[in-house]
Formats: structure tokens, sequence, C-alpha cells
């Protein structure tokens, strides 16, 4: 365990937007996004799993594309910069509210590190019942990121990102990914994780460099 681990410094200093390289300011959302906006996340994810699973009659495709137009025509008006919509900015939520985002729950976010738990869902799914091996990827970049966060680091970019498959990654089946700051060297954070079942069963690990952005670095 590294020196900083040790020191436990936390997110203190990450509020300085001075030392983010180029980033917007970018802060969370006091109320994630409101009462109804979990609600909303959620609808959409379902309706997401359901594009991928399911075989409508003609006519159900026609409307329910019609229901899908509708929504995006409610929505349209209400387009936002970076920085200010609540998806990926509310804390509360699964996902912090992103649909891009694993819809995982975070358990653990402190400066020893960050675990998060959710499923995979079927519109995650790559095959027979497995996890898509571009969801791996994603699910640990989005942990590094909190984690580089979470021990107060400035916001930093993905250098190289190490991924071993060690098991099948089922779908619709609660996970647990934990990972933690390994060494600091400069403007780099090393850092690693592992994905286990319930069991414990290690699916996959991964190692990742995140380079801390220079001032106006995009
Ligand atoms: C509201 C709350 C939110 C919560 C949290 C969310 C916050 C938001 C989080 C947002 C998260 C967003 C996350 C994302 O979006 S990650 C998106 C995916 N990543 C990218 O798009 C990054 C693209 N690449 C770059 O921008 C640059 O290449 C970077 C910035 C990475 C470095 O280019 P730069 O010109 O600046 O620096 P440098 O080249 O002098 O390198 C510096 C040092 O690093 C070493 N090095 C570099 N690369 C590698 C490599 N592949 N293997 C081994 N080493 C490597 C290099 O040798 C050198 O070491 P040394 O020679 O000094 O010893």
């Amino acid at each position: 365990m590294s020196e900083r681990v040790e020191r436990g410094r936390g997110r203190g200093d990450v509020d300085d937007y001075e030392q983010h390289g180029g980033f917007p300011v970018y802060r969370a959302t006091e109320d994630d996004g409101g009462p109804d906006f979990g609600r909303l996340v959620e609808a959409l994810r379902t309706i997401q799993d359901l594009g991928v699973s399911t075989a409508p009659p003609p006519d159900v495709v026609r409307r329910a594309a019609e229901q899908a137009e509708a929504l995006v025509a409610l929505l349209e008006p209400h387009r936002v910069p970076e920085g200010q919509q609540p998806g990926g900015r509310s804390m509360g939520l699964p996902g912090r509210g992103s649909l891009l985002m694993m819809p995982w729950t975070v358990e653990k976010f402190d400066a020893t590190g960050v675990r998060s738990t959710g499923v995979f869902r079927r519109f995650h799914m790559g095959g027979n019942g497995a996890a898509h091996g571009g969801t791996l990827p994603l699910l640990f970049d989005d942990l590094f990121g909190m984690i580089t966060h979470a021990y107060g680091r400035p916001i930093s970019r993905t250098g190289y990102l190490h991924v071993n498959y060690r098991k099948i990654t089922p779908i619709d089946t609660r996970l647990t990914v934990e990972g933690q700051v390994d060494r600091v060297d400069g403007r780099k954070t090393f850092v690693s994780a592992r994905l286990v079942d319930a069991e414990g069963t290690l699916l996959a690990d991964c190692e990742a460099l995140m380079v801390v952005l220079l001032p106006g670095q995009p």
C-alpha cells in the first residue's frame, strides 16, 4: 500500500477546477435529479432490455415507435451542456443515473478504494448468457475514474487498461467489483480491480494507468 493510500487524503482537493485539465465543472447533483429522475432512467434501461429481447408483432412495433418518438419530442427541448444534466452526476442512483454506465450501486467510496455491486442486464449480453466482452472495460474504466476521484487525484484520463477475462461473466447475476490505487508516480496513478461473483469466484481482473491532465488538456 502506498504512502498516499495510508494517509487517506480522500476527496478534499478535488473541487479546485483549476486542476482538472480542460474539463468543464462537473459536480454531483444535490437531489439525484428530482423525485422522478431515477424512475425515468430505470424505465429507459428496461426499454433497452426489451429492445433486445422481444419480438413483437408489427402493430406493436409501430405503436412502440410512435411512443418512443413522442418521448424524444418531450425531452428534446431540454438539452443542456455537459456537466449540467443529472445523468452521470446523481451519486445516489445506480450508475450515477447514466444510461451509459453499468447500473451498479456504490457500496464503498473512499481513499482506500471503491466497491460496487450490480448485475449485467440483458442489454449487456454478448452471447450464450454471458456479458459482452466490451462491457467489462466500461465497468472497470468507470470504477477507475471513481477510484482516482475518491483518492483525491485531479481528473485523469486512462492511458491503458488491461482486462484478464478469467471466467464467463453471467448476466442477471449479482456481482461485485472492487479496486484501489496501487501506486502514484507524478502524473501517473496505477490502479487495479477485481470482479467476483457471490461465492468470491474471480471472473475478471484489470489494471490500468490513469494520467492526470495538464492545464487545458482535453
Ligand atoms: C460528479 C462526480 C463524478 C465522479 C467521478 C467522475 C469524474 C470524471 C472522470 C472522467 C474520467 C475520464 C476518463 C476518460 O475519459 S478515459 C478515455 C479514454 N482515454 C483517453 O481518451 C486518453 C487519450 N490519451 C491521452 O489523452 C493522452 O495520451 C494521455 C493524457 C493519457 C497522456 O498524454 P500526455 O501527453 O498528457 O502525457 P505523456 O504522454 O507525457 O504521458 C505521461 C506519462 O504517462 C505515461 N504513459 C502515458 N500513456 C501510457 C501508456 N499507454 N502506457 C504506458 N505509459 C503511458 C508516459 O510514459 C509518461 O510517463 P513518464 O515518461 O512521465 O514516466
